[in-house]
């Protein structure tokens, strides 16, 4: 107590710990970012390319998710997904290729998704991270947002006209483009594990319980 009848302000407590127990096996932020983008490009329903998005802030937070799929109520099962080339083999001599009968026409990209779901005000300073290198559609989206690091794994499309307009863009607007380099090389979702583990560790406590009795 001091003079004045007020509690001295005391040092905080100090902790010691004997041994450093942390778990070392923890997914470091860019592959955990990057997982995720890979994880939700499973919900994509488009049979050749799947690909998934995810934004961050600066204090590496999930700011933004999508992946490539049709636009709300616009029903899977009534859309292409295929390329009109790619059915062109199966047209009958009469028959004329139909522009409209292609995915492009109607696919949002998962860039595209993922800045349209953002759950933030705006998206400066941020990084995007891509299972595929943007195209050019939503390379201007990126740049407009205010993203500044684009982390993508495929560049499957690189020599494609589309995709070297989405680099110049890239260039011209300082936004860094960085070939994700995994540190975790496999990363596996095993809910069968996870659903056996917690059977056995009820079994234990249980078994422990009856011991007790
Ligand atoms: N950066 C990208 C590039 C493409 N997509 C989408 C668009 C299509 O659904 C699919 C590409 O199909 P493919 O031409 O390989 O048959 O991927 C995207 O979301 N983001
Ligand atoms: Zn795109």
């Amino acid at each position: 107590m001091t003079s004045n009848g007020f509690k001295s302000k005391s040092s905080p407590p100090q902790l010691t710990p004997l041994i450093n127990c942390k778990r070392q096996a923890y997914l470091h932020w860019e592959d955990y970012f990057m997982a995720t983008a890979v994880l939700s490009a499973q919900r994509s329903k488009d049979p050749v390319t799947q690909v998934g998005a995810v934004i961050v802030n600066e204090d590496n937070r999930i700011v933004a998710i999508g992946y490539n799929g049709f636009p709300s109520r616009c029903e899977d099962d009534e859309f292409p997904w295929y390329k009109a080339s790619e059915i062109e083999d199966l047209l009958e001599e009469d028959q004329q290729l139909d522009p409209m009968n292609d995915k492009k026409m109607f696919v949002v990209h998962a860039e595209a998704n993922a800045i349209l779901n953002k759950n933030c005000a705006n998206l400066k300073g941020t990084r995007i991270f891509t299972t595929l290198f943007p195209c050019n559609e939503c390379a201007k989206l990126i740049v407009q947002s205010g993203i500044t690091k684009v982390y993508y794994i495929s560049d499957k499309y690189a020599e494609k006209p589309i995709y070297r307009a989405s680099r110049l863009m890239f260039a011209r607007a300082g936004i860094e483009c960085i070939p994700y380099v995994p540190r975790q090389k496999k990363i596996v979702i095993d809910f069968e594990r996870i659903l056996n583990e917690d059977a056995a560790n009820l079994n234990l406590s249980q078994e422990m319980a009856n011991v007790k009795l």
